[in-house]
């Protein structure tokens, strides 16, 4: 067979000329993504052995070997793993089919294209050799038989493919160093590079020399694997370099846990919690840990060992109580995997709970990014409620902005007499901060929570209370204040029974917006403004009733609220004074209406009609104005 010339696929020969011209300085990580792609070959060699008894064999153990030919600057790695067919060369080196690799480009589309410090944060693989080659040769045997194969380039935008005469299965790359590149036909270098970032790997890497005419294999990494190793032979940087490689994270992971368990179901594992959010925190569907069955890689995303709510942590587990030859189907029914599962929960809470006691800044940080998250947590695992709610924080009517609360703090600082932990949902910080529902707790200096996460309003459904305090929303059912904090001549006078005079207004109001509401009732929790609206206590909050809204079930109708006035407010007694010299009023049921108008306003819900609000309101201004 001739060669055959091939173009890249447009994308993949953008990712090449940067690569080709590539101002990155730390161009050594091409050795690291070369050698995890040689692991990932055998791993998948070895997976398919259990099942498939017909895969070429080799001679040599299962590993990876590098070999300089320093006169040359050739850098060759070699590894007897599953090996590549014509089809799967042409598919795999000629299109873009990794996921770091697609992350890599989305990104580069949005910044600038010329950040080279992109290159080493997302490792983008096979293609980064070309910042220190002028060539490249990959020949391969696929493990499946047929013959091996031949790919070249040089990076200009076509590879060649031919037959090859290789025999063993498994793939060979050269790697032709550029002449400003030839450090890396370096013995010392590549094996400072192999120790830095590869010695985590499962397999054996070793350098293959020429000494004294004799070819001698020495081995670069250490022989078992960090989660495997004793704690102590393990420097923070070994846990760094696992972490980058099985996560596709570039950044330093905030946390690591390593787990060794030795009872039913010995295993030993690595858990990482990442700084930052990934990507697709909220819309991916893919974590898991990664799952070793004696040294074998059976899945590296295994969701049987991590609850949802704990997705954003990454992980390496492995274990020799589970079948070799478990599919990944049926890891679904294995029972020991639940087991492990529960561990990983336990050290995953207890190593952040440990965070939040000792280092507050850091484990804000964390809170700010993934809370949301955890506290899905409440809803699925009833099981570690107690240690969710020493881990949640919140913001409040005391905290400000940018401070946090967390439920010890709070009941630290109740108020007197206190016997609730009172809470508030809505959209925002800021919506909340000015809400009428406020006035008579900040009044008498009780603390609300501010709960403005989606998830909220079903962590507060699994979790209506904490110890013997119940959680109570400021804006549902009757709020009886009487006896807590520091109550003032105002507050006393507010809990006093409405007066006779405002027996017609509430009629008129009743009457007036029987559609809309369900009641209105003289109200014992505002004190700057002259009315709100608050759900029945087994009602839905308004912060419900939009997120329902926006998942397309409008439950407006059947979910009424009772509309609260204040009794003190001078614009309800005038208006109560006017009812009572002329109950024919007409210009009072513009009032009422627009008071309920801006009840919604205040609690963030629309107007029904903002045209004819907007009318009623110029007319009653018109009137006020004197004219
Ligand atoms: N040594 C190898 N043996 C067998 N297949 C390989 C080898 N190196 C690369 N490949 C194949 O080529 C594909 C592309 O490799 P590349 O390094 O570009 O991305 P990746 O390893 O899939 O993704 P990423 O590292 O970004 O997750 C691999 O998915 C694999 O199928």
């Amino acid at each position: 067979m001739t060669a055959e010339v091939h173009s890249f696929q447009a994308e993949v020969q953008q990712l090449m000329n940067l690569m080709v011209h590539s101002l990155y300085s730390n161009k050594e990580i091409f050795l690291r993504e070369l050698i995890s792609n040689s692991s990932d070959a055998v791993d998948k060699l070895r997976f398919e052995e259990i099942t498939n008894h017909n895969l070429l064999k080799s001679d040599k153990e299962n590993s990876i070997t590098l070999s300089i030919d320093k006169e040359n600057s050739i850098l060759n790695i070699e590894d007897n793993g599953i090996g590549m067919s014509k089809e799967e060369l042409m598919n795999n080196l000629g299109t873009i089919a990794s996921s770091g690799t697609k992350k890599f480009l989305e990104k580069l589309s949005e910044q600038d294209k010329k950040d080279s410090n992109l290159i080493g944060q997302f490792g983008v693989g096979f293609y980064s050799a070309f910042m220190v080659a002028k060539q490249i040769i990959v020949e391969s045997r696929s493990a499946h038989g047929g013959s091996a194969y031949k790919w070249t380039s040089s990076g200009d935008g076509s590879y060649t493919i031919e037959e090859s005469s290789k025999e063993t299965r498994g793939t060979r790359i050269e790697i032709h160093l550029k002449d400003e590149e030839k450090e890396f036909a370096d013995d010392w270098k590549i094996r400072s590079i192999v120790r830095k970032y590869s010695d985590y790997v499962t397999y054996p890497v070793y350098l293959l020399e020429t000494k004294e005419d004799k070819q001698e294999e020495t081995r670069l990494n250490k022989s078992t694997p960090v989660w495997a190793r004793n704690k102590r032979e393990n420097k923070p940087e070994d846990y760094k370099e696992l972490y980058k490689q099985i996560s596709m994270d570039w950044r330093e992971p905030l946390l690591w846990e390593h787990i060794s368990v030795e009872g039913l179901v010995p295993f030993n594992a690595v858990i990482y919690v990442p700084s930052e959010a990934p990507f697709d925190l909220y819309t991916r569907d893919n974590h898991g840990l990664h799952l070793y069955v004696k040294r074998v890689s059976i899945t590296e995303k295994c969701k049987e060992l991590l609850p949802e709510y704990l997705r954003f942590v990454a992980g390496v587990v492995e274990t020799d109580e589970i079948p070799l030859n478990v599919s990944r189907e049926i890891l679904q029914q294995n029972n020991k995997l639940p087991q492990i599962k529960k561990q990983i929960i336990k050290k995953t809470l207890s190593s952040l709970q440990h965070l939040a006691n000792n280092e507050q800044e850091k484990y804000l940080n964390f809170y700010k990014v993934f809370g949301a998250v955890l506290k899905e947590g409440f809803h699925f695992d009833h099981e570690q409620h107690e240690t969710l709610s020493e881990l949640v924080r919140f913001k409040s009517s005391k905290t400000g902005k940018e401070g946090w609360v967390s439920f010890k703090e709070y009941i630290e600082r109740k108020a007197e007499a206190q016997r609730e932990i009172y809470y508030l949902t809505g959209p925002s910080y800021e919506a909340l901060e000015r809400s009428p529902h406020l006035e008579a707790l900040t009044s008498r200096g009780i603390e609300v929570l501010f709960l403005t996460d989606a998830i909220d309003e079903w962590f507060l459904m699994s979790y209506a209370k904490h110890g013997e305090y119940n959680l109570k929303s400021i804006n549902k059912g009757d709020l009886d204040l009487t006896g807590i904090g520091k109550e003032s001549e105002e507050d006393k006078k507010n809990e006093e029974a409405p007066a006779e005079e405002l027996v017609g207004l509430l009629d008129l109001f009743r009457t007036k917006l029987s559609d809309d509401i369900k009641e209105v009732k003289i109200s014992k929790r505002l004190r700057e403004s002259a009315c709100c609206l608050v759900a029945d206590e087994n009602g839905m909050s308004a912060h419900m009733e939009r997120i329902m809204k926006a998942s397309g079930q409008d439950m407006g109708a059947n979910n009424k609220r009772i509309l609260e006035i204040n009794p003190s407010h001078n614009l309800i007694k005038n208006l109560a004074e006017r009812k009572n010299k002329n109950s024919e009023d007409t210009l009072l049921t513009e009032w009422v209406e627009v008071l309920y108008e801006t009840a919604l306003l205040s609690e963030g819900s629309p107007v029904k009609n903002p045209g004819s609000f907007a009318k009623r309101l110029t007319k009653i201004m018109e009137v006020a104005s004197g004219k």
